[in-house]
């Protein structure tokens, strides 16, 4: 594709790479409670800084206050405490020039499907007040980069979920922001539709684009973010790379465990014992090793007779549910 970020001569993070442009500090968010009831407070003091250059996550299980977060960012929502600056400038007093600077993807399309590929991101770069012809040329080179120049003058009716989604980040492009929000960019994809995604999602980091994401979907953090904070019921309670957190949190590998169900209670029990740290789902026990081969021999060693044993590397997910001692997918 023409790079996005290198039409304008910019070449990617570049010499400023590292440069903070988030910075929250004891950031607040609290919507007034309906019908006499109390403030509800979505999130609940939080510090973060996003650096140029970096793809940046908030992981968190539904309700977590990633949305209401992100929204903070894009200047269309107030903090209600805290502080909180954008590309150096202070979201409270100077959101307009923040917005231009910005792009955002939401968690729905909001693409128009009455209009063409084309149109959408014709009528959106106007927006911006953009010259009509370098509008054109923006949307010519942004439809190479969504993979949609073939479908360009169709309408977005016709398109698959992810071809809007890939037109909805297209969009977000025109006006050559320095850092793009997405909402949970991948929600309803199918697999191939959310690979091809993501590796559009790359092709803008190594572009030197800043990216902030939230998602709750872990293979997705592990796959895009450099960093990432995990939140829960409003604050973080963890914060580094994929790798890093872990490695901070978690043991190497994990046993994966299913047992008859009228044997779950008392086999959960012998096996727990096995291990220092151990997980129960109410479909399989959890257990944290650093050798899931040798840990599945002491298994069998000790009469323990599981339906299904699956040894794995573990993950973000894992990470999440030591952290939370829930699931982040509901
Ligand atoms: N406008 C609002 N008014 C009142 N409560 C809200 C509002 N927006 C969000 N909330 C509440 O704030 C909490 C955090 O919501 P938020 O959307 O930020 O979470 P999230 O982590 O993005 O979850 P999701 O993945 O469901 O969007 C939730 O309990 C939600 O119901």
């Amino acid at each position: 594709m023409t790079e996005p970020d290198q039409r304008n001569g910019r070449t990617g993070a570049g010499d400023r790479a590292g440069e903070p442009l988030v910075e929250a500090r004891a950031l607040r968010k609290a919507y007034r409670g309906k019908g006499g009831r109390g403030d509800f407070t979505a999130v609940d003091g939080i510090d973060f800084e996003v650096r140029r250059g970096e793809a940046f996550g908030l992981l968190g299980a539904n309700g977590a206050g990633k949305s209401s977060t992100m929204r903070m960012i894009a200047c269309v929502s107030p903090a209600s405490g805290g502080s909180l600056r954008v590309l150096g400038r202070d979201t409270a007093a100077d959101g307009a020039y923040i917005r231009s600077r910005l792009g955002v993807v939401p968690q729905d399309d909001s693409v128009d499907t009455e209009l063409t590929v084309r149109e959408n991101l014709l009528i959106h770069g106007r927006y911006f007040g953009l010259p009509r012809k370098v509008v054109r040329g923006r949307a010519d080179e942004l439809l190479e980069f969504a993979r949609l120049t073939e479908k360009a003058d169709e309408r977005v009716e016709a398109l698959s979920g992810g071809m809007r989604r890939r037109l909805t980040i297209a969009r977000a492009l025109v006006n050559e922001p320095e850092i793009v929000l997405l909402d949970e960019p991948t929600t309803g994809l199918d697999p191939q539709a959310r690979h091809l995604l993501w590796e559009r999602l790359f092709q803008l980091r190594q572009n030197g684009v800043t990216l902030i994401l939230t998602t709750h979907y872990m293979d997705e953090a592990e796959q895009l973010c450099d960093r990432l904070v995990v939140m829960d019921g409003g604050r973080i309670v963890a914060e580094g790379s994929p790798a890093a957190l872990i490695e901070r949190y978690v043991t190497r590998e994990v046993l994966e465990l299913r047992f008859e169900p009228a044997e779950h209670r008392a086999l959960v029990d012998k096996a727990r014992e096995l291990v220092d740290r151990a997980e129960e789902l109410p479909d399989r026990l959890l257990l944290h090793t650093d050798d899931g081969e040798a840990t599945l021999a002491a298994v069998h060693a000790r009469g323990i007779t599981p339906v299904t044993a699956l040894v794995r590397r573990a993950s973000l997910e894992d990470v999440f549910l030591t952290l939370t001692g829930r699931s982040l997918v509901d």
